[in-house]
């Protein structure tokens, strides 16, 4: 947003008055109000359209008003595509490539006075753009490939001006289209899941598409799960992470009267929300705000190769004058300024980083960013989560075991029950039971509020009595119900490698329920060729028992395993290996991956991992194929690799051509071919960019 699309009226530390025109459309002020309202430290936005006055109260001690400013530019109120991405608009024009070819074949055929006034026209866009940036930005690579083209030019030499031309063009074009394509596939990927939504309907809570929600209905939302619509908190209090819309990762707190937005994800505590807005308005601005976020960041290479390439002007710049000065050779300067590299620098890394992004995108793999990338291809150390990771997200029921045998009741009513729960968390675990209810056409029973303790399990009153449902720890440490008289039974489900869900009354054990979870196929081979592209460690944290993790690190040969973790003690963990000086990657799935996923140095969300672990990881698989971790460590070992070669070819090369015209032994023509060249090369091969080796490629749709 330019400065003139708000200006400010009135500022004083906790208020701020503006004056905003594009208030002026129908619907602008509310999308705005979103906005702002969803940022920590915001008090109140009073809007008033006639006057397009925006006054926003704000806390000093939690927000600045540069940041508050800054938040505001993101969402320029009243255009519908405010939000959308930049620079992902239109296909690149080829115009310019085809007046260039035309101008090149006719230029032999007319007068000398014609060729002259076809190559202005030419070369005239060239020009402008030159002194347009050196009155807005200073001396930038434009500025010289102005000065190459013009000087050409003025001094007679049409062909070498309309060559250069040409190729600056050209290379111009093929870095717009590389950064389309991949922006364009991005955004496809990177759209949100449907999110479900329990609303209260005739005074029952009902599960139903998140964009059927409509406007006034009341909706019901539990820990881990994503509140689908804008709305205002009208009962509860919770932890609310907006990473997935505002990009940062700190829960903040959300209680009646705020309001709340869509996207959100709440991890602490349970909300009865209002709808205010539904639908698509809704989704589109996350959606939009996220993939910015993600393309926005560039990474530590690609600053390098910028600081680089300006400086490099500045080098070009001198080394022309003390060329001039010394011989008063117009010819010589020419060439130096035909040769400037800056441009191959600036344009190899971007086009390369966005090749390996659309490379990764197309083999399944989302990552955010040229940072992201980098930093894939730096670690050592990679840590997986179990659940869901390694292991299939899908478990099966294999028992439902009834331990309190006077209760009369059947396998089938304690199932039907402990699905009845489940059905409101979002755990592997309890999908499984769901499903395993589902299959055997079970009735869902009536139960109070649900209430889920992440990592522990869910509980909720019934009729009879308050039922817990989940790990043992969670039954017998937290709630004091013991199940030491079933020990028998227990380990013998153990002992067959299943996983154990315990579950009680308050009156003592009701019965088990034993699940199997199988290993991936392909996790063995991914952890090989993991090894292969230079990860020397391979660790595996789990909520579950240490035997069950230590029997499957040896399966899978892991460097080392760590069972009954906590979910707070993952980010330790990480933690620790960071301060052994590893660089560490971590893999998982689960609303309690958060923290791990971004203490890492790179976090990689598995695709049917919760949302939350989706929008704090830097890499999203959008496939659920374990291999695809092993694909993007290739693609951005590949990519690096280019950027590297691309880097050192460019200074080589242009170092020699540079040397070879300050002597006077190239012709401006010679250097512009010889320069030029070596930048479409370079842009050639950034644009062919890594691609693994072997393996099918997914066909994009549309
Ligand atoms: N929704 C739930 N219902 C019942 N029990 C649950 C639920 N969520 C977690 N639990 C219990 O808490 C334990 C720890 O959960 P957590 O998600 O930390 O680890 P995990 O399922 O073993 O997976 P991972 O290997 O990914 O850490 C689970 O093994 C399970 O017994
Ligand atoms: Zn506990």
């Amino acid at each position: 947003m330019t400065a003139n699309s708000y200006r400010i009226l009135h500022a004083l530390p906790g208020r701020l008055r503006l004056r905003v025109p594009a208030l002026a459309a129908s619907g602008a002020g509310e999308s705005l109000r979103y906005w702002l309202e969803s940022h920590e430290g915001v008090e109140e936005v009073r809007i008033n359209r006639a006057a397009r006055s925006l006054v926003l109260e704000y806390d000093p001690g939690q927000l600045t008003q540069a940041r508050l400013l800054e938040r505001l530019e993101i969402c320029v109120p009243g255009s519908a595509d405010a939000l959308e991405i930049r620079g992902a608009s239109d296909d690149p024009s080829i115009t310019p490539l085809v007046r260039n070819v035309l101008t090149l074949m006719l230029l032999p055929l007319l007068p000398r006075p014609a060729q002259h006034v076809a190559t202005l026209l030419n070369i005239g866009s060239k020009l402008i753009k030159g002194a347009d940036t050196l009155i807005h930005e200073g001396v930038k690579v434009e500025v010289l490939d102005a000065l190459a083209v013009g000087l050409s030019a003025s001094r007679g030499k049409l062909y070498t001006a309309n060559i250069t031309d040409f190729l600056l063009t050209l290379g111009e074009y093929l870095e717009e289209r590389t950064q389309q394509q991949s922006d364009r596939l991005l955004r496809r990927l990177l759209r949100p899941a449907p999110t479900l939504a329990w609303v209260e309907r005739d005074g029952q809570l009902v599960q139903i598409p998140g964009d059927r929600v409509e406007t006034g209905e009341i909706l019901v939302v539990g820990v881990g799960e994503t509140i689908p619509v804008d709305g205002r908190v009208v009962e509860g209090v919770a932890l609310v992470n907006q990473a997935a819309v505002t990009g940062e990762d700190v829960p903040i707190a959300r209680e009646a009267p705020k309001r709340v937005v869509a996207g959100s994800v709440l991890v602490e505590g349970r909300l009865r929300i209002e709808a205010t807005r539904v639908g698509e308005d809704t989704t589109t601005a996350r959606v939009a705000r996220f993939i910015q976020e993600s393309l926005d960041k560039s990474s530590d290479t690609q600053r390098m190769a910028d600081e680089l390439a300006d400086k490099r002007v500045y080098l070009t710049l001198g080394s022309a004058g003390a060329v001039y000065a010394l011989t008063r050779d117009l010819t010589r300067v020419q060439s130096v300024f035909l040769v400037d590299y800056s441009c191959a620098l600036k344009l190899g890394t971007p086009v390369a980083f966005k090749s390996g992004l659309y490379q990764a995108a197309s083999h399944g793999v989302l990552i955010k960013g040229g940072e992201a990338m980098e930093r894939l291809g730096g670690i050592d150390t990679l840590v997986f989560d179990k659940t869901g990771t390694l292991t299939h997200s899908e478990l099966e029921v294999t028992d439902v075991v009834v331990l309190d045998d006077r209760s009369g009741e059947t396998e089938e009513e304690l199932l039907a029950m402990v699905a009845s729960l489940e059905e409101h968390a979002t755990h592997p675990l309890s999908q499984a039971v769901v499903e395993a209810a589902r299959e055997r056409d079970l009735q869902h029973i009536s139960h109070g509020e649900v209430d889920y303790m992440v990592a522990h399990g869910v509980s909720a009153e019934l009729d009879c009595c308050r039922i817990i449902v989940g790990s043992r720890h969670y039954l017998e440490e937290h709630e004091g119900i013991h199940f030491r008289r079933h020990e028998a039974r227990i380990g013998r489900l153990l002992d067959e490698g299943k996983t154990l869900l315990y579950v009680a009354s308050e009156h003592g054990p009701m019965g088990l329920i034993a699940l199997r979870d199988t290993l991936r196929e392909d996790a063995e081979t991914t952890l090989a060729r993991l090894r292969a592209l230079g990860i020397d460690r391979l660790v595996m944290i789990s909520g579950d028992r240490q035997e069950k993790a230590e029997s499957l690190g040896r399966t899978l040969s892991l460097d080392r395993v760590h069972g009954e973790v906590r979910p707070e003690e993952k980010a330790e963990l990480i933690a620790a290996l960071q301060r052994e000086g590893r660089k560490v990657g971590f893999v998982g799935d689960g609303i309690n991956d958060g923290p791990a996923l971004v203490a890492a140095d790179v976090g990689i969300a598995m695709s049917r991992g919760a949302d939350l672990a989706r929008a704090s990881a830097d890499i999203v698989l959008t496939d659920d194929r374990l291999l695809a971790v092993a694909d993007a460590r290739e693609i951005a070992l590949g990519t690096l690799k280019v950027i590297r070669t691309n880097f050192n070819a460019t200074v080589g090369i242009n170092t020699g051509i540079m040397a070879g015209a300050l002597m006077g032994w190239l012709s401006p023509v010679a250097s512009a071919l010889l320069h030029n060249g070596t930048t479409l090369a370079v842009l050639v091969h950034a644009l062919r960019g890594a691609r693994p080796a072997e393996r099918e490629r997914i066909v994009e749709p549309e």
